[in-house]
């Protein structure tokens, strides 16, 4: 972990847009005008406004300002000016007159390279279209209006041959930078831009820059510490004195989206080098790296948020490296060891109390497997089934009671066109209503307990002297069926179907608060193996504190395997909301793990 500290350069005041202009290379002919609160760079005239609205058109528009072709253009520029000062009259008053006159004067005289050169410039539409524009910007008013530049210093060092003036106006947005002092040099510079912020969309202010002044104030002799009071104190423009870092700006494929599977809030983080630079997350929220550059603290920023500034967050190395240590413990939710209570048997099967999930299965699924043994960030892409591929298979999950078999029994009775589910295995006899592969599949004990050595159970279970156990083989079978297959499995069992082939929508399904419990459930049974005389009981004050407590074990341990949490208070809204989440992942582009494409 890096030792220093990082510090934001805010520039907390009234801002209205920047400027920005470089020495030394001969006397400025021109200015061009970075407006900070929007993406559209223009050439300074009088007064400023934006139009550009996508970042391909600012980007086109900043390569051409500050491209070679311009400046040619700006120095033709500059000798229309001189011709039509010489002019007795001006004959026509744009810019664009003046380059049809002169283009008229100049067929007149002899040819020779550079006046045809000159000539085939000016003839060029896009060389037209510029001035035009030019034209066009140049009439109009602007808001806001800009300040006076201010003067350049007047001293120059001539040996720093790189030195850079920048001039920002600014607002209210911070600077969006960080500054550090460079431990072996003792200068300060700028430790990092924060991507879209002010500095980054200006394009003035580069991480590795080397700061010399602020309006006029040396910093060399200067602490971070004391370099903030400065910034905050300066009004209007600032003027920043700098020598261009060398570092190679850094190129990122900016289409990398993770899926945070933790909490975590900057504020309360020691080791973050500047926490108000930091960005906090929630568990499940979905983030976009714009920038890896450094190994410890990445750039992200929350998708689909308005604010374009990207904020630090702890890199995958980072994260794991505390999740492995295990401090600073405040910092994320530990993996606390997961106590089920059950308080009762899972019904689509029967399961024992006993957490029978093989662990060989597990093993023995390959590629795109949840071995997610610390969970920091799980790369993710957008994904839309495509009619040819299999649905995404439902996995419900919940404490023991808490009505996954009633919101599975719903969805299946209200549309048993689109959902299958799997049949289960059995040891005990079949009864006389009962037929073979419809409620269950009826095997003897022995060839139950072959297929458990062979690992074909993805839970298994012994009630009342007899097996249950629903199969991987069952659940590709139903799957395969073209319907979406709902499976309800313990939380524990999640990682062995957590593949590519099944693409698994995990639902939580959650109790309500324990007020909320006593007054939905009041009617409601609860199967018991504890009586065996009476196969259910009303639900007991115990039996709600178990299914809390075991609701918040079981997201403390598999949170991050979760993609949608219900909470099954009123169970027909319950209902509602897990039946449109499912009509959602078949109509809408979603998220999915990045493995499960790749495979
Ligand atoms: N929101 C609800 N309001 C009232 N009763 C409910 C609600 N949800 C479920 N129940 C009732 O609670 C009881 C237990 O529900 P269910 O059998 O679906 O639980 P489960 O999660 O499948 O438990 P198990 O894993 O033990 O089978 C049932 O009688 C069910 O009708």
């Amino acid at each position: 972990m890096k030792a220093y500290r990082e510090f934001r350069s805010d520039l907390p005041d009234k801002t209205i847009t920047g400027t920005s202009f470089c020495r030394p290379v001969g006397p400025l002919s021109s200015v061009i005008i970075k407006p900070l609160n929007n993406d559209k760079p223009i050439i300074w005239t009088r007064r400023l406004e934006s139009h550009m609205d996508t970042s391909e058109d600012s980007t086109f528009l900043q390569d051409m300002l500050m491209g070679n072709t311009l400046h040619l253009l700006i120095k033709v520029y500059d000798r229309l000016q001189k011709y039509r000062a010489q002019q007795p009259a001006p004959l026509l008053d744009s810019t664009q007159g003046l380059a049809q006159d002169l283009a008229k004067e100049l067929h007149s005289v002899v040819a020779n390279p550079e006046t045809t050169e000159l000539l085939y410039l000016l003839s060029k539409p896009h060389v037209q279209a510029l001035l035009s524009v030019h034209d066009m910007v140049s009439q109009k008013e602007f808001d806001p209006r800009l300040p006076p530049l201010p003067p350049l210093p007047d001293y120059i060092e001539k040996e720093e041959d790189s030195i850079k003036i920048v001039c920002l106006v600014k607002n209210q947005e911070p600077l969006g930078a960080t500054i550090k002092r460079d431990e072996s040099t003792g200068a300060i510079v700028v430790a990092r831009v924060m991507r879209g912020g002010a500095a980054d969309r200006s394009g003035l202010i580069h991480e590795g820059d080397k700061l010399k002044e602020v309006n006029g104030v040396p910093m060399e002799d200067k602490n971070p510490e004391e370099i903030i009071p400065i910034l905050a104190k300066s009004e209007g423009a600032v003027t920043f004195k700098v020598i261009p870092g060398t570092k190679e700006p850094e190129t990122i494929d900016n289409k990398i989206f993770i899926r945070a599977l933790f909490d975590y809030d900057p504020q309360a983080d020691p080791a973050i080098p500047c926490k108000d630079a930091g960005l906090e997350f929630c568990r499940g929220d979905v983030l976009q790296i714009v920038s890896q550059e450094d190994d410890t603290w990445w750039q992200a920023r929350r998708h689909g948020d308005a604010n374009l500034r990207a904020g630090l967050i702890p890199s995958r190395q980072l994260q794991e490296r505390r999740v492995t240590l295990q401090r600073p413990a405040v910092l994320f939710h530990p993996l606390r060891d997961l106590k089920v209570f059950d308080t009762g048997l899972r019904k689509s099967f029967r399961l024992s109390r006993k957490d029978n999930t093989s662990q060989r299965v597990r093993q023995k699924m390959g590629k795109g497997h949840a071995s997610i043994h610390l969970p920091i960030y799980q790369e993710i892409l957008p994904y839309k089934r495509q009619p040819e591929e299999p649905y995404r298979l439902v996995l419900l999950t919940g404490p023991s009671g808490v009505g996954v078999t009633e919101l599975k029994r719903r969805l299946l009775l209200s549309d048993p066109e689109s959902f299958s589910i799997t049949v289960p295995y059995t040891t005990r006899e079949r009864k006389r209503h009962e037929r073979e592969g419809v409620e269950y599949h009826f095997v003897s004990k022995h060839t139950f307990e072959k297929d458990i050595l062979n690992h074909k159970f993805l839970e298994y279970g012994e009630y009342k002297g007899n097996y249950y156990g629903v199969s991987l083989d069952s659940v590709h079978r139903a799957v395969a069926e073209s319907k979406v297959c709902l499976l309800d499995v313990k939380p524990n069992a999640i990682a062995a179907l957590y593949t590519s082939e099944f693409k698994p929508y995990v639902v939580f399904v959650k109790p309500p608060s324990i007020e909320r419990l006593r007054l939905s459930r009041r009617k409601a049974k609860v199967l018991s193996s504890q009586n065996e005389q009476t196969p259910t009981k009303i639900f007991t004050e115990e039996d709600f504190q178990d299914m809390i407590t075991s609701a918040q074990a079981m997201e403390n341990k598999y949170g991050h395997l979760f993609e949608k949490v219900i909470i099954n208070d009123d169970l027909a809204m319950a209902f509602t909301e897990l039946r449109n989440e499912l009509t959602k992942i078949e109509t809408e582009t979603h998220w999915i793990p990045n493995t499960w494409a790749h495979v």
